[in-house]
């Protein structure tokens, strides 16, 4: 006999159309249905399944299908239930960030319409933290009891994301939580990339993805400047990048576009960054090396490794500094803190995972899979390369 869980998928009419859902991803719960109306079966059983329409946008809708006996009833249940959570824990419990301001100040109402809904389908249950300040997530990260819930789900942007993972990582049994991380993306820029398809955006698919996703481990950087230790999840930037986006805060009630509103900003403002440059210019001084020491009193690389597959490079431009200054450097090498020498440009962003840091140097390192979200299918996507 053929079990349920082997059946890739089930056929229904709906509104004259034949729907293919599949148990992996469609089909959010069954229960057993008492029925109110007394029918051709005398005492007949229903079950009712609660799916996500598959399709252009997912679609919540339930269909009741009619079985002649309790025992049926409760086969049927107990087979589709298994079929539908076969990679996947039912009946979740989580933890909700919401936070309130995130993109247009909209993700209460598209919580309560959009996501909701969904959750209450799958007999998903859930407590929510709204949060009130800046950092607040991080704090209550720091000191959650984890083990009551089965996933941490923010419902904000990157900033929340952010947050909550710095948090977590602050957290003295860090290297010890496995907790899944998911986001509903209320925010206005990456989240896209958190769940690992086109869809990623999508509020539903993101809402389905907590459902039913799976655990995948990511690598997280520890970014350190001066004394502190930030935990970044997405991008490190400097130039470009960070001035459209950190230098446009102030137009965020224009959504997108104040990205493209900064970088022709940039643009016209003549601004430069030593990102990739061919080098054309009249130098005081051009070294590549991969030891610290030219001699002992002149330690060039201060931060050079023995083996990182690395070469560290120094570059003096004669017209972006003066004779003083550059003697002046040259006496700091004898300790290795001409790395910290004033740059011309005394001010400008520096954005770790999009939120702002000080202008000062700042050193990466990556730390292999410390955090888990949960993904469609383990991967962040899937591109023809
Ligand atoms: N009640 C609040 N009032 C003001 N700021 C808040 C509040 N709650 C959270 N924050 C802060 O809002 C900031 C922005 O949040 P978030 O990044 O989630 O949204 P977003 O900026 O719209 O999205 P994205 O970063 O994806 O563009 C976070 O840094 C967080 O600290």
């Amino acid at each position: 006999m053929t079990e349920i869980s082997e059946i890739p998928s089930l056929l229904v009419k709906s509104g004259g159309k034949t729907i293919n859902l599949t148990f992996k991803n469609d089909i959010l719960s069954i229960v057993k249905l008492k029925n109110s109306s007394p029918n051709k079966f005398n005492n007949s059983i229903s079950v009712e399944i609660k799916v996500l329409v598959p399709g252009k946008k997912l679609r919540l809708t339930n269909f009741i299908f009619e079985v002649i006996t309790a025992e049926q009833a409760a086969s049927w249940v107990e087979l589709v239930r298994d079929a539908a959570y076969k990679n996947s824990k039912p009946n979740k419990h989580l933890k909700l960030v919401i936070n309130p301001v995130s993109g247009k100040g909209g993700a209460e109402k598209i919580f309560n319409k959009d996501v909701k809904p969904i959750f209450d389908a799958a007999s998903c249950t859930y407590d929510i933290t709204r949060t009130e300040r800046v950092n607040q997530a991080n704090e209550l990260m720091r000191t959650l009891d984890l083990k009551n819930y089965d996933a941490i789900i923010c419902v904000g942007g990157d900033g929340t994301m952010y947050e909550v993972m710095n948090g977590i990582l602050s957290r003295e049994d860090a290297v010890d939580v496995t907790i899944p991380l998911g986001t509903i993306p209320t925010g206005n820029a990456l989240n896209i990339s958190l769940h690992g398809d086109s869809h990623g955006s999508d509020v539903a698919q993101s809402t389905l993805t907590i459902i039913k996703g799976v655990p995948m481990k990511i690598d997280i950087c520890s970014v350190t400047q001066g004394d502190k230790r930030f935990f970044s999840f997405l991008t490190q930037s400097y130039g470009i990048v960070a001035d459209c986006d950190l230098g446009t805060e102030n137009m965020r009630w224009m959504g997108d576009i104040r990205f493209i509103i900064g970088t022709v900003q940039g643009i016209l403002a003549g601004r430069r960054y030593e990102d990739w440059e061919i080098l054309n210019d009249d130098l005081y001084l051009f070294y590549c090396g991969k030891t610290p020491w030219v001699s002992k009193e002149f330690i060039i690389f201060p931060c050079a490794l023995p083996s990182d597959g690395l070469m560290d490079l120094v570059i003096i431009k004669r017209d972006g500094i003066s004779k003083t200054k550059f003697i002046n450097l040259l006496k700091c090498a004898s300790t290795g803190a001409h790395i910290n020498f004033n740059e011309n440009r005394q001010d400008g962003y520096i954005g770790i995972d999009g939120e702002r840091v000080p202008f000062e140097p700042f050193q990466v390192e990556v730390l292999p899979r410390l955090i888990t979200l949960l993904s469609v299918d383990g991967n962040y996507c899937h591109v023809n390369i």
